[in-house]
């Protein structure tokens, strides 16, 4: 827990001290992933009730517990179970939505009109401080706008039923949160929170602080900020055996399921992870919007196969930060100068910490659009393309959706894992630019499961595949194809660029 003889606690922000806290608040988001806030705006008697309130819900017998249904599965009520013995919660999805909270209180059975005002009214005022925090992010990095509006948000109830004899033991397994932030009314009493420390990966006791909160950035986050916003890995432990209650607003995705990092986040040259935290650094670390990028060597443009090895201190720390290097750009011209063929890739290195399939997308995703955005420069810099900023990000986003299918498939749990191995996943995107046809191929290897993916039309024991119902076979290998899903450990990822002709304009 400590670093430097130094004992490492997560930073508490002030809400009420905006934009002065700005950048302590970006610099929270980038290096901890976890923090306090203070004056939020959440009057302490409300928050008092409300624990009083949850209390009273986890008490309920299990008979009314399992009322608690929503229409996302998972989202309701969590019983005790094999993994986590002592833990159960109660859940409200999307608590914003007219009447999800009242379906919530009728399933059950709370009848107090006192009960329910208190969990309507710190719901919305949670839901409100989740918004806020959205605005503050945004405007941290230097963007505006409004990026939670419409995204489902769920309020749910923890209890941790602690007896002295569990003490020592993890009532929390180890995660991160899926979604994209939560804010947390931890308990006051029982302790237990602990964030590993993104440096060290030792874990860090988040102490109990009567009347702040803790904020917690998910994987989502990580995603859409293209790695400056830090997904933290956080458990709970039994310190007391007592129980332990603690009250969570998820503020959770879009709902049509599609985030991306805005392109202001997607940067060349790539800075240090200390340099994102202030809008200033990131504006500055922005490619010229028209002018021509300098990947090295001027006069190995001449030769006929080129490779330029990235380097510079900012780019490596980056890399060490994301757990890949920049390995190579690779180019060929042709007779006529012009640059015909242009390779980049990436490939695994640092320290290993993708284990799940939203670990994955987290960890590709910001390499991804790296790659894409130097793949951009370069062409432009040749003289082959000139994208309007509208051609720019169709591109960007063709070439990523089309990396990231299986991710997105995988992610969903639409696959049925077969065996493992070393895979290879390659898409092709054709497309017109700049008076050039062209071929852009995103391949990726990876350690790989073998796996198919199981849409609606799912291929059932051994019935369909080309068996004794002949057509069912057919059926199923159109919908469900064989793919390899990247799994555990992505090994490279290369985007490649070829003029395939010239067309008159
Ligand atoms: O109970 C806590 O303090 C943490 C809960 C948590 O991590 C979660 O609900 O995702
Ligand atoms: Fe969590």
């Amino acid at each position: 827990m400590a670093k430097g003889g130094v004992v490492r606690t997560v930073p508490v922000i002030d809400m009420q001290d905006f934009p002065a806290q700005s950048g302590k608040l970006m610099e929270a988001c980038g290096e901890w992933g976890c923090f306090r806030i203070i004056n939020h705006g959440i009057p302490p008697a409300l928050m008092g009730e409300m624990k009083a309130v949850s209390r009273s819900l986890l008490d309920l017998p299990v008979e009314i517990k399992t009322r608690n249904s929503t229409l996302v599965q998972g989202k309701g009520y969590t019983p005790l179970n094999q993994a986590s013995p002592v833990f159960e919660a109660l859940g409200c999805y999307d608590l914003a939505e007219p009447g999800n909270l009242d379906q919530f209180l009728d399933q059950l059975c709370v009848s107090d009109p006192h009960q329910r005002e208190i969990i309507t009214a710190y719901s919305k005022a949670m839901y409100e401080l989740g918004m806020d925090m959205g605005h503050k992010l945004l405007q941290g990095l230097g963007l505006s706008g409004d990026l939670f509006n419409g995204w489902p948000c769920q309020l749910r109830i923890n209890k941790y039923n602690y007896t002295p004899e569990y003490v020592g033991s993890t009532g929390g397994l180890l995660h991160t949160d899926p979604g994209f932030l939560t804010i947390l009314q931890d308990d006051e009493i029982v302790g237990g929170l602990e964030a590993v420390d993104k440096d060290t990966g030792e874990y860090i006791s988040v102490e109990p602080m009567p009347g702040s909160l803790v904020v917690n950035l998910g994987d989502l986050a990580e995603i859409w900020s293209n790695g400056r916003l830090w997904s933290v890995k956080h458990r709970v432990q039994c310190y007391k055996g007592l129980i332990r209650l603690s009250i969570a607003l998820f503020v959770l995705g879009p709902k049509d399921g599609a985030l991306g990092a805005p392109e202001e986040l997607v940067m060349f040259p790539l800075p240090s992870p200390s340099s994102l935290i202030s809008p200033e650094s990131i504006q500055s670390a922005m490619p010229p919007p028209d002018g021509e990028i300098d990947f090295g060597r001027e006069e190995d443009e001449e030769e006929e196969e080129v490779e330029v090895v990235g380097s510079g201190e900012m780019k490596k720390r980056y890399a060490k930060q994301q757990g890949f290097a920049m390995a190579k750009r690779t180019s060929r011209k042709g007779k006529d100068g012009n640059l015909k063929n242009l390779t980049l890739q990436c490939s695994r290195g640092g320290k290993a910490r993708v284990q799940d399939s939203n670990d994955v997308l987290a960890y590709w995703l910001p390499n991804t659009s790296t790659l894409l955005l130097l793949l951009q420069h370069t062409l432009k810099a040749s003289g082959a393309a000139s994208l309007t900023p509208q051609q720019r990000r169709t591109t960007s986003a063709l070439g990523i959706s089309c990396v990231l299918l299986m991710f997105h498939i995988s992610g969903l749990g639409l696959v049925q894992v077969l065996g493992e191995g070393v895979g290879f996943f390659c898409c092709f995107v054709f497309m017109s630019t700049g008076g050039r046809w062209r071929c852009v191929v995103a391949s990726v290897v990876a350690e790989a499961k073998i796996a198919v993916a199981a849409g609606r039309r799912r291929w059932r024991g051994g019935k369909g595949r080309g068996g004794a119902d002949g057509g069912g076979g057919r059926r199923w290998w159109r919908r469900s194809p064989v793919v390899v899903a990247l799994g555990s450990r992505p090994l490279s990822l290369a985007l490649s660029s070829s003029i395939l002709g010239t067309k008159e304009e």
